[in-house]
């Protein structure tokens, strides 16, 4: 049976009629009768916080099961949602979600790790159907309960997918076709990158380049799952951008909007903290002094450090600018949201002052060395305030 594995995000999903404009597109697909659909999907875009806020609301200490298991309902709403367009195009198709997609995690509410994955109820579901819709961003635990895979991980859900149906690519639609030299909603002269590496895509996620999760990269690799990041149009085109390989290197600019930043009571304290985050894959930077700022997972990684008893203080939320060069790393710390805007701008114009006619990594070949320096660079830090 062949397989197209077609992941949609909540930038796909605006509004209710979005339902209506990807299921003419799976149709389109499926129109050769050559292969059948796995679609995912995340929530429309925006449930995921309000759902977040509401069960806050009622209980700002909800545990962390009870809040994976209200999350998982945007994209479950939302899969039901993409079944009923479907179906209303006469296409044979039903909705799975965390129950059923044969997903087993750990029980790490919050940001739960999947542990194994059976396809066997997936094939099942597509022998009966042309198209079958999975809720994205979630798995269960050992005792039958919903996780939450972390924020934005639908995309670890389609990759998990592809992989256990033995699908080589899987195919990324969001609201940009692919991954540019930095966020082009935030930057004019942002590039489109054609074909980047695993490991320089995953980097870029850990530092706030939303447009894919790092862990669904990781899981790529290890599984060679080549990812090929697209945009539907609203006209029905398919705009492809970008594959995920094991090969291809840019200069990036990306920008994490709320990074947490913490005030350690020593350096020990500092890196062992870093440590921890660490051996858990979320990335955090030393500032200057004993600062430390958590880039990737932010809520997942602060109930983390509260867990463990650590009494670091946190700051505050700043925005992070990291300059992934092919061979440096800098990270700047501005207070504001504007403020990183204008930095990631400038630094985005000194990577590439000729957008039109400078290759995509100036400095270095195509398959650039892992990054030989780490250079953080903070303003306004604690220590450094008057
Ligand atoms: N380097 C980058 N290249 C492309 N998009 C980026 C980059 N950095 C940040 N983004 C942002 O990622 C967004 C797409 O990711 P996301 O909103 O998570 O999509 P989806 O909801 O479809 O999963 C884009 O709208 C863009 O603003
Ligand atoms: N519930 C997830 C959904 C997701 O993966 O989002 P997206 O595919 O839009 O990045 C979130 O908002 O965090």
């Amino acid at each position: 049976m062949n397989v197209a594995v077609l992941k949609f995000g909540g930038s796909s999903f605006q509004r209710p009629e979005d339902y209506g404009r990807v299921a003419r597109h799976l149709a389109e697909r499926l129109a050769d009768g050559q292969i059948k659909i796995v679609a995912v999907v995340s929530a429309m875009s925006g449930t995921t916080d309000k759902l977040r806020s509401v069960m806050l609301d009622v209980n700002d200490q909800a545990r962390p099961s009870n809040l994976d298991a209200a999350l998982a309902t945007g994209e479950m709403l939302s899969a039901c949602l993409l079944e009923a367009a479907v179906s209303r195009l006469g296409f044979a198709v039903m909705s799975c979600n965390g129950y059923s997609l044969g997903i087993r995690t750990d029980s790490d509410f919050g940001r739960a790790s999947v542990e194994s994955a059976d396809p066997g109820h997936l094939i099942a579901a597509l022998q009966d159907n042309d198209v079958v819709v999975a809720a994205g961003g979630q798995g269960v635990d050992h005792s039958g309960r919903i996780t939450f895979l972390g924020r934005n991980s639908s995309d670890l859900t389609a990759i998990v997918i592809a992989s256990m149906l033995g699908e080589h690519v899987c195919e990324i639609y969001s609201d940009v076709p692919g991954i540019y030299t930095a966020d082009p909603n935030l930057v004019a002269g942002a590039r489109l990158i054609p074909e980047i590496a695993y490991g320089t895509a995953a980097k870029m996620s850990r530092h706030g380049a939303k447009v894919l999760h790092h862990r669904a990269v990781d899981y790529a690799e290890q599984h060679a799952v080549t990812i090929a990041c697209k945009s539907l149009m609203n006209d029905g085109t398919v705009m492809a951008g970008t594959f995920v390989t094991d090969q291809g290197d840019a200069s990036t600019v990306t920008l994490a909007r709320n990074s947490a930043l913490l005030s350690c009571r020593s350096l020990e304290e500092r890196n062992r903290l870093r440590d921890f985050l660490d051996q858990r894959e979320i990335n955090a930077v030393c500032t200057d002094g004993t600062g430390l700022c958590i880039l990737c997972d932010i809520d997942f990684a602060l109930r983390l450090l509260a867990v463990v008893g650590d009494r670091s203080l946190f700051v505050g939320s700043r925005s992070a600018v990291t300059e992934l060069g092919c061979t440096t790393l800098r990270v700047h710390l501005e207070e504001n949201f504007e403020a990183a805007i204008a930095r990631a701008r400038q630094i985005h114009e000194r990577m590439y002052p000729d957008s039109n006619t400078k290759p995509l990594c100036p400095s270095a070949p195509m398959h650039c060395a892992t990054h030989s320096s780490l250079l953080i660079h903070t303003n306004n830090a604690p220590e450094n305030r008057q």
